[in-house]
């Protein structure tokens, strides 16, 4: 328990969103140079740099791949001093590396700690999502809906008609049944073309985004990434993994998951109080990109906490290396 009292320590999650911002500022120069490994990885150097000055004993259980295929931030890689709580890490150093290459909107760098063995070992399979905000009662919508009746079903809950929803939606060949069904109530569609974090995230606020649901399938990873977000932020989400061979399913049992078809709900995903911290680095609905001006560079970062349901928004301001 002394540990779980330490890991709720304020200053601790002021030092996560130390570890995003690094993250960020390492990855500013790459912004629209076409390089999405390049980009990757200098935010993959600073993010692990940051996270080995925590005081913490930390594993990373949502990371960029196994051992053999990411020689940083591995799934199972232990993170920090070495001093401090046992902890779960989940991270995606830049998420949307090809919205940073291209520098489009919304990418972000994200990292969430909870409780060791609190959050999902997700595999790196597709997850199915569906998301909405906080304003609704458990049951608005559920994963076995269709999207029209989804699309119904939160319309008479927020009073107003199927026209006036607005569905976030990854624009692909996959989802175009989807996406078709969902035109077919009248409801608008905002098209992103990756971040799906983001995407999720965006239900927490819809007076500020505009977006009221998000669903289709992404990374698993970024599913328990975005549910460590809306457990802070408030709102629902639900996902179930997608397999589509065996070999996906053999990375799921190793993880740990043998009911294949289960539906996951937000607490599922992250079982205990969370700390999440992202940091723009190109600008959108929720957060400002990266910003550089002669001699300086400023960063955003929303930094919040599930105990409290705290949300700090900070920006920071850093002299040009
Ligand atoms: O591009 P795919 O295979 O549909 O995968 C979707 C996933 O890729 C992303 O759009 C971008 O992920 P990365 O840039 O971190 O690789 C995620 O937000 C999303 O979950
Ligand atoms: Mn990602």
């Amino acid at each position: 328990m002394a540990d779980q009292a330490q890991f709720q320590d304020r200053m601790l999650s002021l030092g996560l969103a130390r570890v995003s911002e690094a993250a960020a500022l390492a990855s500013a120069r790459l912004i629209g140079r076409g390089d999405e490994k390049a980009a990757d990885q200098a935010a993959v150097n600073a993010m692990r740099d940051q996270l080995n000055l925590l005081e913490i004993k930390g594993v990373v259980v949502i990371g960029e791949g196994e051992r053999d295929e990411a020689p940083m931030l591995y799934i199972g890689e232990e993170v920090g001093t070495g001093h401090g709580p046992e902890v779960d890490i989940a991270l995606d150093p830049l998420e949307g590396t090809t919205l940073t290459a291209k520098d489009m909107p919304n990418a972000l760098t994200v990292i969430a700690m909870a409780p060791r063995g609190t959050l999902l070992h997700a595999p790196d399979v597709y997850m199915e999502k569906l998301a909405i905000g906080p304003a609704y009662k458990p049951g608005t919508v559920t994963m076995n809906m269709t999207p029209s009746e989804r699309v119904s079903a939160l319309a008479a809950a927020k009073g107003v008609s199927t026209g006036d929803i607005t569905v976030c939606v990854l624009e692909r060949p996959r989802h175009e049944d989807m996406i078709r069904e969902i035109r077919s109530t009248g409801a608008s569609i905002r098209l992103i073309t990756d971040g799906d974090v983001a995407g999720v995230m965006h239900c927490a606020e819809p007076e500020v985004t505009g977006i009221d649901m998000y669903m289709g399938s992404g990374g698993a990873p970024e599913g328990v990434l975005a549910a460590a977000a809306l457990k802070c932020m408030g709102g629902q989400f639900f996902g179930r993994l997608v397999f589509r061979n065996e070999d996906e399913k053999a990375r799921a049992r190793n993880a740990g998951i043998t009911n294949f078809d289960r539906v996951y709900t937000r607490d599922d995903l992250v079982r205990a109080d969370v700390i999440f911290a992202a940091t723009g680095v190109t600008s959108g609905s929720l957060l400002t990109g990266i910003r550089r001006e002669p001699g300086w560079v400023t960063t955003e970062t929303i930094l919040m906490r599930s105990k409290t349901g705290s949300v700090r928004r900070m920006t920071y301001r850093s002299p040009l290396r």
